[in-house]
C-alpha cells in the first residue's frame, strides 16, 4: 500500500468525521503539549536537584525543588486522566457517526449485495474496522505532531549539554526510526491477514448460530464443530504470525534503544573524566536518551496502526462506495387505492448465466388477488421479490398502478406494499415492538384493534404484560403460522395497497390454520393480493391464478375459469392436493 494513498485516506475520513469535533481536538492538542512541557521538565529539575545535592546546596532550595518535582508527577497524572477522557470522548463521536453511516448505507444496499455478504462480515465492517479507526480519530494527528516536537525538544535539550552527544543521539534516533519501520514493512501483510482471518470466523459463527435449528435437528453438530475448529486452527497460525512480528517489532526497539543508552552513557563518561560534564548533567543525559525511546515508539506505533487501519479504511471505502444496483426512481407518482400489477415480458436471473424466470406476463385489475402455485424452486417467491423492486427485471417491466416501478421512488413503492415472508422475522423486543417496527406514533389502540381484526385478541389477552410482553425469535409459544398472523397485523397497521404473502409451506394445526384464514380474509379485504399459496385451502382466495413451471408460465387466467377446465394444469393440481388431503 502507497503510504501516500494510506494518508489521502486518511485525510479524508479525518476530515469528514472530525470537523465537527474541532473544539475537543483544539483542547486535546492543549492538553498533550502540557504533557510534553512537563516531561521536558522533570529531568532538567531532577538534574539541577542532584548538582546542588552533590555540591552541597542549601536544603531550602532542595526542599523547593522536590516539591516541584512531585507537583510535576501530579500534573503529568492529571494530564494523562484529562486527555483519556477528552481522546475517548473525540473518538467514539467520530466513530459512532461513522458506524451509523455504514448501518444506513448498508440499509440502501439491495438483495444482491446482502446474498453475496454474511451478517457476520458486515459486522466485522461495521464494528471490527470501525474499531481499529477509534484511536486515529483522536490521536493520530496529535500523538505524531507531539512526539515529533517532543523529540526535537529532547534533542535539542541534548545539543545544549553538549553538541557532540546531541549529533551522536540524532544519528541513533534516525537509524533505530529507519530500522523500525523496515520490521513494519515487512510485518504489515500478517495483520491484513489476522484482521480478515477474524472476518471469516464471524462470518462463520452467524451463519451457523442463524441455522441453529437446522443443524441440531440434522446432526450436524459435529460437523460445525470441527468445521469451527478448522477454521479457528488456520486463525491461530494467522495470529501467531502477527503476534509474532508485533513482538518481533517491540524487540526491536528495546534492543536498539539500549545500545542508544549504552552509547550515551559511554560517551558521557568519557567526558566526565575530560571534566567537561557534572553528574547531574550526566543523569540529564541518561533521562533524555531514555525519553528519546518514548516519542519514537509512538511515532513509530502511529504509523504502524496507520498500515494496519489502512486495510480497514480500504474495506470502509469500499463498502461505502458500493452502489445498490437498484437506483432510486425519479419519483413518479402511484395512483391512490389498490394498486394494479402488471409484469411485461419480465426476464430474471440471480446470475450472470441462469435464468430463473422467463417470458412472463401477468396483469392483475386492482382489487383483485393473485394466487401464485408451481413447484419448488419454479420462481414464485423471485416473481413477489421483483413486485417490491428487490430486484430490477433483466428485461421486461413491471409496473404497479400502471407506472414503472423503476420511475417511482423505492420508499413510496414500498409504503403501498405489504409483504409476509415465508420466513417471517420477529425481533427480540415487546409485542407492540414488533408490530409497529418501533414506530412510537402508532397509538396502542390501533395495535390492538389490528389484532383483534386478525383474530388474535384471545392471544393477546393471555400475555403477561400485554402489548409489552416480550416476543423470543424462535421461541415455542409462537409457531410459524402464529408468526405470519402477526406479521399480517403487522401489515394491516401500515395499511398498504398490496399485499404479498408468501405462505409458510409448514402444515399448521387446525386451530392457526383457522387464524390464519381470518387473519388473511380481512388482510386481502379492498386491497390487491398476490399470494404464493402451498395449500388449497389459501388458493381459494384468489380471483386470477397463476401457474409457473420452470421460470415459465404456464397458465394464467380466473380461477374458477381454470378449476372448471378438466385438462388445465391448475385442475390437476387440484385433483392430487384434494386426493392428498382426503387420504
Ligand atoms: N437470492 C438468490 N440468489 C440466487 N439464486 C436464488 C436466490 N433465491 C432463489 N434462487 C434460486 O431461484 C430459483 C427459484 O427460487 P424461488 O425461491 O423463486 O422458487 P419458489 O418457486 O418460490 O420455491 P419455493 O416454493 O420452494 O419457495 C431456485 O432455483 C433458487 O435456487
Amino acid at each position: 500500500m502507497h503510504p501516500s494513498h494510506t494518508l489521502n485516506r486518511y485525510r479524508r475520513l479525518l476530515v469528514h468525521y472530525l470537523r465537527p469535533q474541532w473544539l475537543w481536538m483544539v483542547l486535546l492538542a492543549v492538553i498533550l503539549f502540557c504533557t510534553i512541557g512537563v516531561q521536558v521538565i522533570t529531568p532538567l529539575v531532577a538534574s539541577r536537584f542532584i548538582d546542588q545535592a552533590t555540591s552541597g546546596g542549601d536544603l531550602q532550595g532542595l526542599i523547593m525543588l522536590a516539591v516541584f518535582t512531585m507537583g510535576l508527577a501530579l500534573l503529568g497524572q492529571g494530564l494523562a486522566v484529562a486527555e483519556t477522557y477528552v481522546a475517548e470522548n473525540v473518538s467514539w463521536a467520530a466513530t459512532n457517526a461513522l458506524r451509523t453511516d455504514l448501518v444506513v448505507h448498508l440499509l440502501r444496499l439491495d438483495a444482491t449485495f446482502h446474498t453475496a455478504h454474511t451478517p457476520g462480515e458486515l459486522i466485522e465492517r461495521v464494528d471490527g474496522d470501525v474499531g481499529t479507526l477509534a484511536r486515529f480519530f483522536s490521536r493520530f494527528v496529535v500523538y505524531v505532531l507531539g512526539n515529533g516536537i517532543l523529540l526535537l525538544g529532547v534533542l535539542g535539550l541534548l545539543y545544549y549539554v553538549d553538541w557532540r552527544v546531541g549529533l551522536g543521539m540524532s544519528a541513533f534516533v534516525i537509524v533505530a526510526f529507519i530500522a523500525m519501520l523496515r520490521i513494519r514493512s515487512v510485518a504489515t501483510p500478517s495483520w491484513a491477514a489476522d484482521r480478515q482471518a477474524s472476518a471469516d470466523f464471524y462470518g462463520f459463527l452467524s451463519e451457523y448460530l442463524a441455522g441453529l435449528q437446522d443443524i441440531k435437528s440434522s446432526g450436524a453438530g459435529a460437523f460445525v464443530l470441527r468445521r469451527c475448529a478448522e477454521v479457528m486452527r488456520s486463525w491461530l497460525a494467522i495470529t501467531r504470525k502477527a503476534q509474532m512480528w508485533g513482538y518481533a517489532m517491540v524487540a526491536t526497539s528495546q534492543g536498539l534503544f539500549a545500545l542508544g543508552t549504552a552509547f550515551a552513557l559511554a560517551l558521557s563518561a568519557m567526558l566526565f573524566k575530560d571534566g567537561t560534564l557534572t553528574i547531574g548533567t550526566i543523569y540529564l543525559i541518561f533521562q533524555c536518551t531514555e525519553m528519546l525511546r518514548q516519542p519514537t515508539e509512538q511515532i513509530r506505533n502511529e504509523v504502524q496502526d496507520l498500515q494496519q487501519a489502512d486495510a480497514s479504511m480500504v474495506r470502509i471505502e469500499k463498502l461505502l462506495a458500493t452502489m445498490p444496483r437498484v437506483v432510486d426512481g425519479p419519483g413518479s407518482a402511484l395512483p391512490a387505492g389498490p394498486l394494479s400489477v402488471e409484469l411485461d415480458d419480465v426476464f430474471f436471473g440471480y446470475g450472470e448465466d441462469t435464468l430463473i424466470l422467463r417470458n412472463v406476463s401477468i396483469s392483475l385489475a386492482p382489487g383483485r388477488v393473485l394466487g401464485v402455485v408451481g413447484r419448488t424452486g419454479s420462481g414464485k417467491t423471485t416473481l413477489t421479490r421483483l413486485c417490491l423492486r428487490f430486484y430490477d427485471p433483466l428485461a421486461g417491466v413491471v409496473r404497479l398502478g400502471g407506472v414503472d416501478l423503476r420511475k417511482v421512488h423505492l420508499a413510496e413503492a414500498r409504503a403501498r406494499i405489504g409483504l409476509v415472508t415465508q420466513d417471517v422475522h420477529l425481533f427480540h423486543a415487546s409485542v407492540r415492538d414488533n408490530l409497529t417496527l418501533f414506530d412510537d406514533s402508532v397509538p396502542d389502540e390501533r395495535i390492538r384493534a389490528a389484532l383483534e381484526t386478525m383474530g388474535l385478541a384471545d392471544w393477546l389477552g393471555k400475555l403477561s404484560q400485554g402489548l409489552d410482553t416480550q416476543i423470543l425469535p424462535g421461541s415455542a409459544e409462537l409457531s410459524a403460522g402464529q408468526a405470519q398472523v402477526l406479521a399480517c397485523a403487522r401489515i394491516l397497521l401500515r395499511d398498504p395497497d398490496l399485499v404479498i404473502l408468501d405462505e409458510a409451506s409448514s402444515r399448521l394445526d387446525p386451530a392457526t390454520d383457522r387464524l390464519v384464514h381470518t387473519a388473511l380474509n380481512r388482510l386481502l379485504d379492498g386491497r390487491t393480493g398476490i399470494i404464493v399459496a402451498h395449500r388449497l385451502d389459501t388458493v381459494a382466495y384468489a380471483d386470477d391464478i397463476l401457474v409457473l413451471e420452470d421460470g415459465q408460465v404456464s397458465e394464467y387466467g380466473s380461477r374458477l375459469a381454470l378449476a372448471a377446465d378438466p385438462t388445465s394444469r391448475f385442475a390437476g393440481l387440484l385433483r392430487v392436493a384434494t386426493e392428498e388431503v382426503t387420504i
